[in-house]
């Protein structure tokens, strides 16, 4: 068996973003990032100043938890980071484990590195990230990440970028031109993810401005404007 590194697991909660907002869901996030963008609102995957608290999990031990801590109050778990495609065979057992129990997993990713296991993923939701980062795409890697799983028809997947500003948006519809029959999602960036107290205000204010360029923009007709439901109602909360 693989472990996984975790560095978090908590819900049931709501799915905040992206094809599947709305949904009840578990989180489990993993340890370790390839990238490191300016804006990250999961920094502490990555950066160090939570390495303590990673534990090395047996994908058994992980399901284990997931049940102590929800029981069957969930029918989805979602598997985000870092960057869960990091991780290769204990992730594709771990989602085997999900299936025998009739759970769906939906894995968040950045869409830098390709695992075989992303075609047993039932909801995959690929973040390529924008200029205001700092990252730059590597188009080799997530066209074939993307040509791979149109070839196969099965997984549900999906495109979503953070917006935060007029470049960003240009290389969001760079991408929705590139990848024009995946169900596109945009969704404005959150300026300060260590603010404390109310934000919602401030992210409305970025989701009117993102709503506005689509307005105005025929090449926009079918992507989907969300914000981040979860910060809007739980702010900068962390495990939520
Ligand atoms: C923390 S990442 C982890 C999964 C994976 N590394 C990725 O980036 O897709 C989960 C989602 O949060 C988004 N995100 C991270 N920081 C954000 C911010 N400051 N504002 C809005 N969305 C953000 C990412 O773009 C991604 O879609
Ligand atoms: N509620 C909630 N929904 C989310 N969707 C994607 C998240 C992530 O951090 O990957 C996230 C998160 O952290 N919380
Ligand atoms: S790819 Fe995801 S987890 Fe990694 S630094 Fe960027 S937003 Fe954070
Ligand atoms: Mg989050």
């Amino acid at each position: 068996m693989s472990k996984i590194p975790v560095i978090e697991m908590f819900g049931p909660t709501i799915q905040g973003e992206g094809a599947v907002i709305g949904v009840k869901t578990m989180f489990v996030r993993t340890y370790g990032c390839d990238y490191h963008c300016s804006w990250c609102d999961s920094a502490f995957t990555w950066d160090g100043s939570a390495k303590a608290k990673v534990r090395m999990m047996e994908p058994a031990e992980i399901m284990a938890e997931l049940l102590e801590l929800a029981g069957d109050n969930f029918n989805c778990v979602t598997i985000s980071g870092g960057n869960p495609a990091l991780i290769g065979e204990g992730m594709g057992e771990f989602i085997s484990m999900l299936h025998a129990r009739g759970l769906q997993a939906a894995i968040e990713t950045q869409g830098s590195r390709w695992q075989e296991w992303f075609y047993e993923v039932d909801v995959l939701t690929i973040s390529p990230k924008p200029p205001s980062s700092g990252m730059s795409t590597n188009w080799e890697v997530l066209d074939s990440i993307m040509n791979n799983l149109s070839a196969r028809n099965k997984v549900t997947q999906s495109l979503k970028v953070v917006v935060f500003d007029d470049m960003d948006y240009e290389y969001a519809k760079s991408i929705h031109r590139r990848y024009p029959l995946i169900p596109f999602f945009l969704q404005p960036g959150n300026e300060d993810v260590t603010e404390e107290g109310d934000i919602s205000g401030r992210l409305l204010e970025r989701l009117e401005w993102l709503f506005n360029k689509v307005i105005v923009d025929k090449e926009m007709n079918l992507a989907r404007v969300l914000p981040q439901l979860h910060a809007l109602i739980w702010h900068n909360k962390r495990g939520k």
